[in-house]
């Protein structure tokens, strides 16, 4: 063992205690590494890698200044390293040698407090998991920048993974015994880091967050978090807010797949916000409401009281336009205030934040004016806790200069008048600095110098500068020479020295008085955090609220109804985010009716035809209508569903070393084994993965399953035409199809759902829209056509030859080409009588149930959608870029588009 500096036995002393995190080691203005953590984060980091004497042999070092030191941790933490840092915890100047050093915070991946790894509108959870023997786990989450905590306990290992994947933790905490398995499972799934605690005791001082809590798991699982936070972050947490107790079911249940595949906070392809029905709702204003609004949409309530109260909120934002703009307004002039509370309670709160606090605090009274105004009988309850804290707000005007600095160590932190000594000192300075701009003058008199000036620099301080022409006229004696320059020379006088010490010593001591005052109010606005939280609680809401309600009304979106007979009725049904994409005349609405007697819609119908979007579109119909929020359609009433499975398009665990079948087989399973008949189920081509009667004949099993021993709303999408006999053995299936007709030998999809098996598979078309080659495609038709014959032969022994729509549509409209297709689809649909029977039936019964809310039932009638052609010109027309257009260009694209819709 070599022998060592003091330091660097200091620095390996403590750097034991904390073997895996980067010790950040204070040296002056530096923080400084050493050792193995110096090669890996120079490499890390990209710094220079050096070394320093360490006694008998030099050790590796690197080092980044400690001003500009927070990038650097923010990019070890990001990369899923701990950081710990480790300060001087004496004055260099007294102490007796090596300087005292311990570390302050234990930074980790699930503890940021501050900087780019902190994202606005999202929390950031550090979470701690604790298995118990009976096969439960205990869950306890924290959002260390925000204070919020959660408890929750979970049945069995597949919850408590469903719950870990939807709180989405940065880090997770467990016991040091955790198999390795399953801690590399944690790690690998959920992306998380991974730390460990033992300590699960109770500490006294933890009331104030669980002292609420009675059952023992929840507070073992508590304390884990609660130990490590401690241990960490060494200082008190005042800003822990009490623990938040839920149980997941009390919210409607949904996957980590489900949630993927209806893409409600990120989509299935870039994994990003865009696309998502998180970003088509955020409306919010401030960083709090966007947070809220995530936490709402991984949880949909399935409290029907609830639901009503929020949704009457949104009504009456929605209806209340001026009221709403204001109180947008005001929201936008609210900063994060959970934040700024959990900054003030860590210490780390500088003036402008108190500022930003301030300002925020300012707007409150406006809206409670607004929302107190609201014609609503909850908008005093909301009020209420809309609270000014007026005398923080008196105290921080009275105290806080409206522009500080950043920094709190080098004042214009405190206003005049504020406090008295601080004025003294204040005074002395200005008295002595005006003293010296009248100096100027008066030295010019007495010497009769004009060009002779006063300045000042950070080296020599106050000054006198006479140039050389002048330098005869300066009174020997009197004035000190100090610098010489190039055509100039610098005085002191010892009065000039004399003032200039007062005035350096009157500001050194009001910096030093500043800041100790701002640590002071800092203190005092400690005080506040409670209130502080539940008002910031109260504005969240607020935004989320007035969010739903801006959507619904740019939208047109309606509100839901409720029913309590399993009835789902959806008139004008849109896929809120496609609706938003294509713009709302480019999109079909679809009405979807299910009852007891039509518990299953078998879906069948060309590829690209709009099935998958159909069931999507039901789904986050009934989400958006469970977070409180109007939905998109002319009309919804929908059962409270209590869970909702899906299975649409791409397989995503292929990374995880499964097959698309496999995968697709353990989510039916999920299914079929947790739903209810309150439940939602979608499942789209189940099946396909496998060879034609292996699959069809899953898919048929799955559907008599579901039908004859779970009865849940199910939509199952399908292009095996077989099954869609099975409407006549199982009486509470439907077939329904997406409609597609033929034009020109083209394949036109309308996106229209309608009453029925779809006749014809359009498979062909698709291909050839999609370039094959024509030979290949002529062959292809004659080996359909091959197998039509067959197909269509064993049908006829079966007694079933559906007259189609398609089929239909072709005789009735021959030769009649004026007619677009639009028009085609309305007459088709007034030829079908029986295909609207069974909605007749729904809306039947919707009535009935619904009968004093909702009068007049009848169906809508239907916008007649765009023709291909209209839409081919609309697209084309968004195309042109009139800025690289000539006028004849311009005309010629004109006559184009007029030729084209003739
Ligand atoms: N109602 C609608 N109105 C307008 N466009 C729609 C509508 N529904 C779907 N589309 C458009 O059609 C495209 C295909 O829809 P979708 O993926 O739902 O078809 P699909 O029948 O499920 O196809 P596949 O069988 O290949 O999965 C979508 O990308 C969307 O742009």
């Amino acid at each position: 063992m070599p022998s060592y500096t003091p330091m660097i036995q200091q620095y390996l002393h403590i750097k034991a205690q904390y073997p895996d995190a980067f010790l950040f080691f204070r040296l002056g203005d530096f923080y400084e590494l050493f050792f193995d953590d110096a090669i890996k984060a120079a490499q890390e980091l990209e710094i220079t890698l050096t070394s320093r004497d360490g006694g008998d042999e030099r050790v590796p070092m690197c080092g980044v200044p400690y001003h500009s030191a927070q990038g650097y941790i923010e990019q070890l933490i990001e990369k899923g390293y701990k950081v710990a840092i480790c300060e001087q915890v004496e004055d260099p100047k007294t102490a007796k040698g090596v300087v005292r050093r311990e570390v302050v915070q234990l930074i980790t991946p699930g503890t940021l407090m501050e900087g780019k790894g902190l994202t606005e509108k999202e929390n950031h959870y550090l979470a701690a998991l604790t298995p118990f023997a009976d096969g439960t786990y205990g869950l306890a989450y924290a959002d260390l920048s925000t204070g919020e905590v959660r408890l929750t306990l979970l049945s069995s290992w597949e919850e408590a993974a469903n719950e870990l994947h939807a709180v989405g933790a940065r880090e997770i905490i467990v016991a040091t015994d955790s198999g390795e398995e399953w801690v590399r499972e944690l790690k690998e799934r959920y992306g998380a880091a991974v730390s460990y605690e033992d300590d699960t005791s109770l500490c006294d001082e933890w009331n104030g967050v669980i002292g609420h809590v009675a059952q023992e798991k929840l507070r073992q699982a508590a304390a884990r978090l609660l130990h490590y936070l401690v241990r960490t972050q060494k200082r008190r947490l005042d800003h822990l807010q009490p623990a938040e107790l839920y149980q997941v079911d009390h919210y409607m249940k949904m996957d980590r797949h489900s949630k993927l595949h209806l893409e409600l906070v990120e989509t299935v392809r870039s994994k990003g916000r865009k696309g998502s029905l998180l970003w088509l709702l955020d409306e919010t204003v401030t960083a709090m409401g966007g947070r809220l609004l995530k936490q709402w949409l991984d949880r949909p309530l399935i409290d029907r009281r609830e639901i009503e109260r929020r949704l009457d909120f949104v009504e009456t934002l929605k209806t209340s336009y001026f009221e709403r703009q204001e109180l947008r307004d005001r929201l936008r002039g609210v900063y994060d205030i959970e934040r700024l509370v959990g900054r003030v309670s860590y210490g780390n709160a500088n003036a402008r934040d108190l500022v930003q606090l301030k300002k925020s605090l300012l707007q409150v009274p406006a809206l409670r004016q607004t929302v107190g105004a609201l014609p609503l009988a909850e908008a005093d309850k909301l009020c209420e806790r809309l609270d000014p804290c007026e005398e923080l707000v008196d105290l921080l005007e009275r105290s806080i200069q409206e522009q500080p600095p950043l920094s709190v160590k080098e004042g214009n932190l405190i206003k005049d008048g504020y406090d008295k000594q601080l004025d003294r000192y204040r005074d002395a300075s200005r008295n002595g600095k005006a003293w010296i701009a009248e100096l100027e003058a008066k030295e010019r008199e007495a010497t009769g110098i004009k060009s002779l000036k006063v300045g000042y620099n950070r080296v020599f301080g106050y000054y006198i500068e006479v140039t050389k022409p002048n330098l005869p006229l300066v009174p020997e004696g009197r004035y000190e020479r100090k610098q010489t320059l190039a055509n100039a020379e610098r005085f002191i006088t010892p009065e000039l020295k004399e003032k200039e010490a007062l005035i350096l010593e009157a500001e050194e001591k009001s910096i030093e008085l500043e800041y100790e005052l701002f640590v002071a109010i800092r203190e005092q606005v400690k005080q506040y955090i409670p209130r502080l939280q539940t008002l910031a609680k109260a504005i969240a809401e607020l935004d989320v609220l007035q969010s739903f309600a801006t959507i619904s009304d740019e939208y047109r979106y309606v509100r839901p109804q409720f029913s309590t007979e399993r009835v789902l009725v959806i008139q004008g049904g849109r896929h809120p985010v496609v609706e938003k994409v294509l713009g709302a005349q480019m999109y079909v609405p679809n009405d979807c009716y299910m009852n007891r007697e039509r518990e299953m819609l078998l879906i069948t119908g060309p590829n690209m035809a709009g099935k998958s979007t159909y069931m999507r579109q039901v789904a986050l119909t009934a989400v958006m209508a469970q977070i409180g929020c109007f939905v998109p359609a002319e009309r919804a009433v929908l059962p409270i569903f209590d869970q909702v499975f899906t299975r649409i398009g791409a397989a995503d665990d292929l990374s995880a070393g499964q097959s698309t079948f496999m995968v697709e087989m353990l989510e039916a399973r999920h299914a079929i084994a947790h739903a209810t008949q309150n439940s939602l189920i979608l499942f789209d081509e189940i099946g396909r993965g496998t060879s034609t009667y292996d699959g069809m004949a899953l898919a048929q099993a799955i559907i008599e399953y579901i039908h004859d021993h779970i009865g849940a709303k199910t939509l199952f999408s399908t292009h095996y035409h077989e099954l869609t006999a099975l409407e006549r053995s199982l009486p509470r299936l439907s077939n329904v199809h997406a409609r597609a007709i033929e034009e020109n030998g083209k394949v036109v999809f309308l996106h229209q759902i309608a009453d029925g098996p779809a006749d014809k598979s359009y498979g062909i078309h698709v291909a050839e829209l999609a370039g094959l080659p024509a030979s290949l495609i002529e062959r292809a038709r004659a080996i359909l056509a091959e197998l039509e014959k067959a197909a269509g032969k064993q049908e006829a022994a079966a007694g079933r030859m559906d007259d189609g729509a398609l089929a239909e549509a072709g005789l009735a409209f021959q030769g009649n080409e004026a007619l677009d297709v639009g028009s085609k689809v309305e007459r088709e649909k007034a030829s079908r009588p029986s295909a609207g029977a069974a909605r007749e039936g729904v809306l039947a019964e919707a009535a009935f149930e619904q009968l004093s809310m909702f009068p007049d039932l009848a169906p809508a009638p239907v916008e007649p959608p765009l023709s291909s052609k209209e839409k081919k010109a609309l697209a084309a027309l968004k195309e042109i870029n009139l800025l690289e257009m000539t006028p004849l260009e311009a005309l010629n694209k004109l006559y184009e588009l007029q030729k084209l819709l003739k």
